[in-house]
């Protein structure tokens, strides 16, 4: 549905987006991750057709984005991060005046509208005027708007951003409902939101990507990786020294200290476990210690390990 080539862009002298390239096939559900500033929203505005690439190519449904512009938005709905809505419409007529604009006739577009209002659960708030509708209601009018023109893929940009938990939620049902007939990136800083609903993620950080799998095989690269937490009752300078000096220990950081007892957090090579050495290495100190485990590695510390800045 998406092929996306050694996507550029750049901006003066900053290259927001470096040879980008992935795919994303019908009816998958893609979450498009990254940092503030990674390049996700120019992405989305290429991938759209809303911003022209400095370099690369775009084919959406297999039309070119820039040379059958046309052809390629009639296949995407776009919802942007802030929903640009028209105030003093009410919801049916902004729906309306929306599905005309989009080139839908008279009728079809009337038939549209009850449809995405009813898809989008904005049957009580129909013919209130935008102005009025919480943050909550506003989002599902801008999916109703993305959603209009019958697309068959739609592009999401941090649908839930200033949502309430419940909001949140209500929004992440009706994206997964609507994942059962169209195809979805979504970007989101939400990473629950994306081991809910995604069957794959991309990661993207400084405008290259950094990893794209499904969110259960990159934990589990994580978990290969390993990580291990102790508690251990000494100078944490030289338990990070002593630690770090060990085989196949990639990294120690000393996470914070409760009532003299440090946390370490002690990042080790795929497929070793360094948890006897740690208890040996204590022993022969004399240390005290109260805490060693492995962690289970979460989408969150992938996210943290490809993303992080030092
Ligand atoms: N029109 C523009 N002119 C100049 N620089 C821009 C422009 N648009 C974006 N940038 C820069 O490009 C980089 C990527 O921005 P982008 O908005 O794509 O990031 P993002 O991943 O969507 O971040 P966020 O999560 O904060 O929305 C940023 O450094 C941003 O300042």
């Amino acid at each position: 549905m998406i092929e996306v080539r050694d996507l550029t862009k750049r901006f003066a002298r900053h290259t927001a987006v470096r040879d980008v390239s992935f795919s994303v096939g019908k009816g998958e559900i893609v979450g498009f991750l990254g940092p503030n500033g990674a390049g996700k929203t120019t992405t989305m505005r290429m991938l759209t057709g809303y911003l022209p690439p400095t370099s690369g190519s775009i084919e959406v449904g297999g039309c070119d984005v820039f040379r059958n512009s046309i052809g390629a938005r009639r296949r995407i709905g776009y919802m942007p991060e802030n929903v640009p809505l028209y105030d003093d419409m009410r919801v049916r007529e902004y729906l309306k005046f929306r599905a005309r604009l989009k080139g839908l006739s008279n009728r079809d577009a009337r038939t549209r509208v009850n449809e995405v209002i009813e898809t989008c659960g904005l049957e009580t708030v129909r013919r209130k005027m935008i102005r009025v509708l919480s943050k909550g209601f506003r989002q599902r009018v801008g999916l109703a708007d993305a959603l209009v023109h019958s697309p068959d893929l739609l592009i999401l940009d941090e649908p839930t951003n200033g949502l309430d938990p419940n909001q949140i939620r209500q929004i992440r049902e009706l994206i997964r409902r609507l994942g059962e007939k169209h195809t979805i990136l979504l970007s989101t800083h939400i990473l629950s939101e994306v081991e809910m609903v995604c069957g794959r993620v991309i990661i993207i950080d400084g405008g290259r990507v950094r990893a794209q799998d499904t969110p259960t095989n990159l934990v589990e690269g994580m978990r290969a990786a390993g990580k291990v937490i102790a508690e251990i009752a000494a100078d944490p300078e030289v338990v990070t020294g002593a630690i770090s000096r060990l085989d196949h220990v990639k990294r120690v950081t000393h996470e914070g200290v409760e009532d003299g007892w440090h946390q370490f957090e002690i990042l080790v090579d795929s497929g070793t476990d360094a948890r006897e050495r740690i208890q040996e290495l204590v022993a022969q100190n004399g240390w005290s210690m109260r805490t060693l485990y492995r962690r289970v590695a979460t989408l969150e510390d992938v996210f943290v390990e490809l993303t992080r800045r030092d």
